[in-house]
């Protein structure tokens, strides 16, 4: 049995705002990047123009359009243009006649061999959990993908494209993702061996070991225009995961002289030597630190906007601009586009201007070289055990550098190192669970439960004072990796570093919070970096269209506190220590979230589980959509999508149904039917309507998200 392919090819029309209108003025071109060659899709007079005309409502559409005339001619019918005559109809005409369908040079494929009903669906025991699990496990079939160069302008033509082409299939995260992706892989990976689908698992990773042949690194994704760059280092780990699942060592014979390759690219080009301020000790660390001067061509509009703000005064002067350029694209690199995490104080919401990436070490980063040198070590085991000690003692060094910089005694927590300040970022975010979950535990953790459990104690309040998963920070910034907004790989990440913990110390019960204290009381002081009363509201009713908070401080704030458990977290199990516990109610949420936004935006399964009623589908503008899985969610809100950033919130999705699989074969033992608010509670459906969970009510910014994504019909 095979799957059916299905196009991948959209096709988003240029409109101009007024055609007749000439455009505004330019700043002089960035500098011609030596990584970029191309003339039509990086940065140079052509894609500037084109960005400024403004004429597709996302950049990366237009360096997604592969040529559809030799690049000679469009360049030569570019030329003809005056920039400061040029009118925008002009320019459509110009892209229309010149370019064709974004992803045109991707096809899509089936699936050989596709087993509709894989094995690990046994572990699921609740039946509409077990159902959609398989749903999701079918979406592989409308997210892999293949070169198809010849569908160009014929085979030999010399039409230009800014697709990286691969060798092998690969899965896309979906939307406007229409290439492979480095990090997301590591998590459709772990859903493919889920699926069974082990073919496809090795594809990704033989097409991430050409790459590496071929550029030294492997890129942040599959177009020329991310070659600046690569993204949080996680092939190792794929590789590990593969071999450990299916027993194939075969692929280590290219791969470990390639992982080395990788982590020597890392070492050469990503390594700062940092004194310790608390140990006067040097160490050798990693940070993001991309070496660009121009916007990032899938992003120029936005990159190009934020250097050239008329509101910033004084302006930015060229040498200001090249250094913008730099740490946004070295963002990029972490994965985390953006955060208030990299701005220069964190804790003030200053802007993208004030970007410190390449200033910053993270603690996400230096966590995953450590986990890639162990993992590399033991995929040597003893048949290299020159190699297996060298990279067991980089592993030591890096730990030593992780524990010295970053770990706080006090506070129980692991914060980036601020190049700046010469000292540790008193900000909390999602990234102090990398170093536990690469099996970093310090000693006070080890030896006291008390300790351990306080690590993790943000994780608590979440499930009892939130509708949905943890967030990346718990500052709402408008940027995407900040609250609300909740993102699949993280939750994986802190399940696994539960998974850390000796049973030793996860035994006892969820400690009970002090008297007439919420669940924020079993913080330690300042490990948040923020009061109660500072951390974002939970929405609990609406009145007269507006949204009402449950009370920030208190055991009221404790809104989703159950006896026994909480709200969509599963049902407790008898003896069930805290560590379990806690990853049993993520896991709940996860699922939760996942399936609620899904079926918030017409997500059903025949026979199983109809589609919501109109009314509420209208809520989300979702009638005839047919349910989309989001590449990230709202803490707040269980049935939304996450919202902010640079780009339209994207489905299909590569990471989001990886880690759906993950959690339904791993957990699949305890958990429940999600509970999904009813949509007609919500501010755009009018509120008052009466809700199928006692505790749902969608916050107005995140729903209107999902009711954007559908209007942009943003599916696959
Ligand atoms: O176009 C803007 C940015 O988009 C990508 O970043 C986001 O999507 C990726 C794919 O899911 C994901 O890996 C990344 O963490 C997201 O922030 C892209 O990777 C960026 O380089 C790009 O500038």
């Amino acid at each position: 049995q095979s799957s059916t392919a299905t196009s991948p090819v959209q096709t988003a029309t240029a409109v101009a705002a007024d055609p007749n209108a000439v455009l505004p003025s330019q700043v002089a071109d960035p500098p011609k990047q030596a990584w970029c060659p191309s003339d039509i899709f990086c940065a140079g007079p052509l894609l500037q123009t084109i960005n400024i005309a403004n004429l597709y409502s996302d950049d990366k559409t237009f360096v997604d359009k592969p040529t559809n005339r030799p690049a000679s001619d469009v360049l030569s019918d570019f030329s003809k243009f005056n920039v400061t005559t040029v009118t925008e109809e002009q320019l459509v005409n110009f892209v229309d006649s010149d370019f064709s369908g974004e992803g045109l040079e991707l096809e899509a494929i089936a699936i050989a061999n596709f087993n509709s009903n894989p094995p690990f669906l046994n572990n699921v025991t609740d039946s509409l959990v077990r159902s959609w699990a398989q749903t999701v496990h079918g979406f592989w079939t409308q997210l892999i993908r293949t070169t198809n160069s010849s569908t160009l302008c014929g085979a030999g033509s010399d039409c230009e494209s800014s697709l990286i082409p691969l060798n092998h299939t690969f899965v896309i995260p979906g939307g406007r993702f229409r290439e492979q992706y480095y990090w997301d892989s590591f998590w459709i990976v772990e859903g493919l061996l889920e699926s069974q689908l082990f073919d496809v698992a090795k594809d990704t990773l033989e097409n991430f070991m050409d790459e590496i042949s071929l550029f030294g690194f492997i890129p942040n994704g599959g177009r020329i225009y991310y070659l600046d760059r690569s993204q949080p280092p996680v092939f190792i780990q794929m590789l590990q995961r593969y071999v450990v699942v299916t027993g194939d060592t075969s692929v280590l014979t290219r791969g470990l002289p390639l992982a080395e390759v990788e982590l020597a690219w890392w070492a050469s080009n990503r390594q700062v030597q940092v004194t310790s301020p608390f140990t006067n000790q040097t160490h050798a660390m990693y940070h993001y630190a991309v070496v660009n001067s121009a916007p990032r061509p899938e992003s120029y509009g936005d990159d190009y906007l934020t250097a050239n703000n008329p509101a910033t005064n004084p302006p930015l002067n060229e040498s200001q601009r090249a250094d913008l350029y730099a740490e946004l694209a070295s963002g990029a690199e972490s994965g985390w586009d953006y955060t208030v995490r990299f701005f220069t104080n964190p804790t003030q919401n200053d802007g993208l201007l004030s970007l410190n990436v390449r200033g910053t070490i993270p603690v996400d980063l230096n966590s995953l070289l450590y986990r890639d040198h162990v993992l590399l070590a033991g995929l040597y085991g003893t048949s290299n055990a020159t190699a297996t000690d060298a990279h067991l003692a980089a592993a030591a060094a890096l730990k030593s550098g992780i524990l010295d910089l970053f770990w706080d005694n006090d506070k129980i927590a692991f914060y980036d190192f601020n190049l700046k300040t010469n000292s540790r970022n008193n900000f909390f975010s999602v990234a102090h669970f990398y170093p536990i979950w690469s099996g970093i535990i310090p000693d006070i953790l080890l030896s006291s439960s008390d300790m351990a459990f306080a690590a993790f104690s943000s994780v608590n309040m979440v499930m009892n004072r939130y509708n949905g998963t943890f967030p990346s920070t718990f500052v709402i910034s408008g940027q995407q990796w900040d609250a609300p907004n909740a993102w699949p790989p993280h939750q994986y990440i802190i399940i696994q570093a539960l998974n850390q913990l000796p049973s030793n110390v996860t035994g006892g019960a969820i400690p009970t919070p002090p008297s007439g204290q919420s669940s924020f009381g079993l913080i330690p002081s300042g490990q948040l970096g923020l009061s109660e009363d500072q951390l974002p509201g939970q929405a609990v009713s609406v009145k007269n269209r507006q949204v009402v908070n449950a009370t920030l401080t208190g055991p009221g704030a404790d809104i989703n506190t159950l006896s026994g458990t909480v709200v969509n977290g599963g049902n407790a199990t008898s003896g069930e220590g805290w560590g379990a516990a806690l990853q049993r109610q993520m896991a709940n949420r996860y699922i939760t979230s996942a399936f609620c936004s899904w079926h918030a935006t017409g997500g059903s399964i025949p026979n199983v589980l109809p589609p919501l009623p109109n009314n509420q589908l209208n809520v989300t503008l979702s009638i005839g959509v047919g349910g989309n899985m989001f590449e990230k969610f709202s803490f707040a809100d269980v049935d939304s999508a996450g919202s902010g950033g640079e780009y339209t919130v994207q489905a299909g999705f590569g990471w989001t149904n990886g880690v759906v699989l993950w959690v339904a074969s791993n957990f699949g033992g305890v958990l429940n039917e999600p509970q999904c608010p009813n949509l007609l509670d919500s501010p755009l459906g009018g509120g008052g309507a009466t809700s199928s969970a006692s505790h749902g009510i969608v916050a107005p910014s995140t729903l209107f998200m999902t009711a954007l994504a559908c209007v942009a019909h943003l599916l696959f």
